[in-house]
């Protein structure tokens, strides 16, 4: 491998399930070198991880990068959105961090959203009706079945900020991550002190607000420090807006993300705020902003239906009649925390292949409802859907999209845009450039683009039949929830 041109960066991704680190050189976007490590999140009734493990693997990650992550003049963290993270005052956790797709808080997110002057309100102050993923509904049901928990936090941090905060000792997060909050003011781009009292949290507990380009800190002086002490690190952000900047992407250009979560989103320079809840208004990480919809089940289900049935996760079949919603972890879009799967449709002649290909169509169908949603309304309707995270490898995902959407379908060549989005914001800091410029300086979203094929209308109508006549079903509670 020949020797680097320019400077090299650090861009992080520290996602639900594993943490992925590369170096890359400023100058060309080459990856220099890769690490990746798993977390493990708890099963059952609630979804947690452990902070520090979050460290370890992002120090292990790091290892696995050798010599040229210790060159690095910059780094930068991107990180799963909305945990909550509470720490005491000596900066350890109190207890694991609720993640984004525990939904324990549903009652507290319909109890708040009532509280506070309904969905409309939410929506116009904070860019989103809070869901159970929100931090403040994480927040409120903490402080009301672990008050001991609420009272011994010195500290709230998100994912990206308990990461950034390790490396330079200052707590500090960004518009992108804090507009996933639910006590972020998208209006005024603050801290909404009006909606901390309501859930009575000091805002002198949260972090500071970086503006975009600014540097967040330096690497502090630390032996367990897998930089080199000086090392510029930029303000980082959550998982979705560094892939949008990892793709340079530009308003009207839409994106699929398939991992843990199933996310669609593009950015636009209209500020959101949909009160039917269905996309959330988060702000992206340049000043721009980042409607988005997100699924709590995406490529975990599905390949957990493959388990199930004995298949490969690629052994779809064609002709099903059968509709599988695959909500098995409750869903967030659309809004049914306490829902489980549900198969309808079910013959004697029904394959075991056609089963796996109903819990692909059932996950996508979610997630392009919000598709007109998220553009803006003078967006180009054939523009391509970019189609990103672990799942867009898969062939089965992939002719699910195109099938299903109607649009022609681009998969970019790079395989860790979050990562390469939050090297993008390093390389920001350290040359002053726009970080979407350098992801289209680097080419990241270049990938071939599969042809549009006639829209599955037949399919998405039965679906959206069976979600509407199950509504019942689908809210009550299961013994497991
Ligand atoms: N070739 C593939 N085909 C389909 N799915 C894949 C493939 N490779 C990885 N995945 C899926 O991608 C998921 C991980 O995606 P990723 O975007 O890294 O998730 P996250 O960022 O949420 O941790 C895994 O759940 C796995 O099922
Ligand atoms: O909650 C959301 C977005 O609102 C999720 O997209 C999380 O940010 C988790 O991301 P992945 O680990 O699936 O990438």
């Amino acid at each position: 491998m020949s020797a680097a041109e320019g400077p090299l960066v650090v861009g992080v991704d520290s996602s639900t399930q594993s943490t992925k680190a590369l170096v890359v050189d400023v100058a060309t976007g080459r990856v220099v070198a890769t690490g990746q490590a798993p977390h493990t999140v708890s099963s059952g009734a609630g979804r947690e991880s452990d902070p520090r493990q979050w460290w370890d693997a992002l120090c292990e990650a790091l290892r696995q990068c050798g010599e040229a992550a210790h060159e690095a003049a910059a780094v930068s963290v991107g990180g799963q959105q909305h945990g909550l993270v509470t720490l005491d005052e000596r900066g350890e956790p109190v207890r694991p961090a609720l993640l984004w797709n525990d939904v324990r808080s549903a009652p507290q997110a319909r109890r708040l959203t009532e509280e506070l002057g309904g969905a409309k309100f939410w929506a116009e102050r904070t860019g989103s009706v809070p869901a159970a993923s929100f931090t403040v509904t994480k927040w409120a049901w903490l402080a009301e079945h672990e008050p001991e928990a609420a009272r011994a936090t010195k500290a709230v941090r998100l994912p990206h900020d308990y990461l950034t905060e390790r490396l330079t000792g200052q707590g500090t997060t960004d518009r992108g991550d804090a507009s996933g909050t639910g006590w972020w003011a998208s209006g005024t781009e603050s801290y909404d002190e009006e909606i901390l009292a309501h859930v009575g949290l000091d805002p002198a507990l949260l972090p500071r607000v970086v503006r975009p380009g600014e540097v967040a800190g330096t690497v502090r002086d630390s032996h367990d420090l897998p930089f080199s002490k000086g090392t510029l690190v930029a303000p980082g952000t959550g998982d979705n807006a560094a892939a949008a900047l990892g793709l340079g992407l530009r308003p009207g250009m839409p994106v699929m993300s398939l991992g843990t979560s199933g996310t669609l989103y593009a950015v636009s320079q209209r500020r959101p705020a949909d009160p039917s809840g269905t996309v959330a208004g988060f702000a992206d990480a340049r000043g721009d902003w980042l409607p988005l919809a997100c699924t709590l089940n995406c490529t975990l289900a599905v390949d957990r239906v493959a388990a199930l049935l004995g298949l490969d996760r690629e052994a779809v079949e064609p002709g099903t009649a059968v509709t599988l919603l695959p909500y098995l972890d409750g869903e967030r879009t659309p809004n049914l925390p306490n829902a489980s799967g549900l198969l309808h449709g079910l013959r004697h002649d029904t394959t075991a292949g056609q089963l796996l290909q109903a819990a692909y169509d059932g996950a996508v169908h979610s997630l392009l409802g919000a598709l007109d949603l998220v553009l803006d309304q003078d967006a180009d309707p054939s523009a391509p859907l970019l189609l990103i995270g672990g799942g867009a490898r898969g062939e089965a995902w992939q002719q699910t999209v195109l099938r299903l959407s109607g649009r022609p379908v681009q998969v970019p060549k790079a395989k860790e845009l979050v990562a390469l989005g939050a090297a993008a914001q390093a390389a920001g800091v350290l040359t002053g450039e726009d970080p979407a410029a350098v992801a289209r300086r680097w080419n990241t979203a270049a990938g071939p683009v599969l042809d549009a094929v006639e829209r599955d209308e037949e399919t998405l109508a039965r679906i959206a039949g069976v979600l509407s006549d199950a509504a019942p079903l689908l809210e009550r509670p299961t013994d497991t929830h």
